[in-house]
């Protein structure tokens, strides 16, 4: 007999309708419930029993970005005009799908994120989160060393496949997400999105808060920047072409170069999200059959 899950998530940054959703205390829960093969995850109490796996992410972010008006006032008043103005203009081509970030480890697709949830209404999760949630291990350092990197992998693909299903989040996905194809049927219930930042800035930005929360870069020896650079060199020399399956890209690099900027960390996060607004509006005008990508007719 199959094992019934239900996937439940709350957030206190909630700001819209989704399906199922319902309200409960001061946070908002919206439901699933489903048959799953629930494999490994907590809540599991036998083969033949019904089986709950509760995951709460309680996520928070900011209408008015915080990255925004520390340097320049004037300057990030108008990119949060236009940044409105942008999700304004893309929410009809959305039609209440979900949002999927792709990329690299360090690419900003949390920051992007909560940043795209904030200005279209949408609810923000992180999928790693998500899985330290329904696994019941406190980070995704942990669950690498105390299970494997396959058993996070099972796991992520089961959050994947319960997001599936429900409308209006802005899903910040792990960094190896996109090595798998079942996730990319599941995320292209939605519509992805593809951070594609140069390795020298991801580098940068890694280097700067340390490697420890991130297992695959454990295990090189050398200054925190080059242990970083070499890591994901490799990584992303076996990921690209999976990246590159995202509906939508959004090249940092592209951005600078637009703005005139000779690096890729004048960018602002506002400014890269207004950038994703503007991928997803091209891809949808060109493909609105969104679901008919040559990576799932394969
Ligand atoms: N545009 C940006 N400019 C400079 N720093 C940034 C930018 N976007 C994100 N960062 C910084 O880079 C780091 C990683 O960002 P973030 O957590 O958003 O990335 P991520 O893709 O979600 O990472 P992971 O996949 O590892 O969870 C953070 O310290 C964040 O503050
Ligand atoms: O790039 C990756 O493979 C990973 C990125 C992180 O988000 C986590 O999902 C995990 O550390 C693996």
């Amino acid at each position: 007999m199959e094992a019934i899950s239900g996937l439940s998530l709350s957030s206190s940054a909630w700001t819209g309708p989704v399906a199922d959703r319902r309200r409960s205390g001061g946070s908002v829960k919206f439901s699933r419930v489903r048959p799953v093969d629930l494999g490994g995850l907590k809540g599991s109490s036998g083969s033949n029993r019904s089986r709950r796996v509760e995951l709460n992410i309680y996520c928070c972010h900011s209408r008015n970005n915080g990255a925004l008006g520390q340097q320049n006032p004037g300057k990030s008043k108008d990119e949060a005009l236009l940044l409105q103005s942008k999700a304004n203009d893309v929410a009809p081509y959305l039609n209440d799908r979900c949002i999927y970030l792709v990329g690299m480890m360090g690419s900003g697709k949390t920051t992007v994120g909560t940043i795209l949830a904030g200005v279209l209404g949408y609810s923000f999760f992180d999928s790693d989160k998500l899985v330290e949630q329904s696994v019941g291990v406190s980070s995704v350092a942990q669950i690498f060393k105390e299970h494997s990197e396959a058993f996070f992998r099972d796991n992520e693909s089961k959050v994947l496949e319960s997001l599936s299903s429900m409308h209006r989040l802005v899903v910040a996905t792990g960094g190896g997400a996109v090595v798998r194809p079942i996730n990319w049927r599941y995320m292209k219930q939605g519509l992805t999105i593809w951070l594609d930042v140069p390795l020298e800035a991801l580098a940068r930005r890694i280097a700067a808060v340390g490697t420890a929360s991130r297992p695959l870069l454990h295990g090189e020896s050398g200054d925190p920047y080059t242990k970083a650079f070499m890591r994901l060199s490799t990584l992303a020399e076996q990921r690209g072409a999976a990246y590159a399956n995202a509906d939508a890209r959004v090249s940092l690099e592209h951005i600078a170069a637009k703005q005139g900027h000779a690096d890729v960390s004048a960018l602002t996060p506002t400014s890269i999200a207004i950038e994703s607004l503007e991928q997803v509006k091209n891809f949808s005008i060109k493909d609105p059959t969104v679901r008919q990508s040559s990576y799932l007719k394969g």
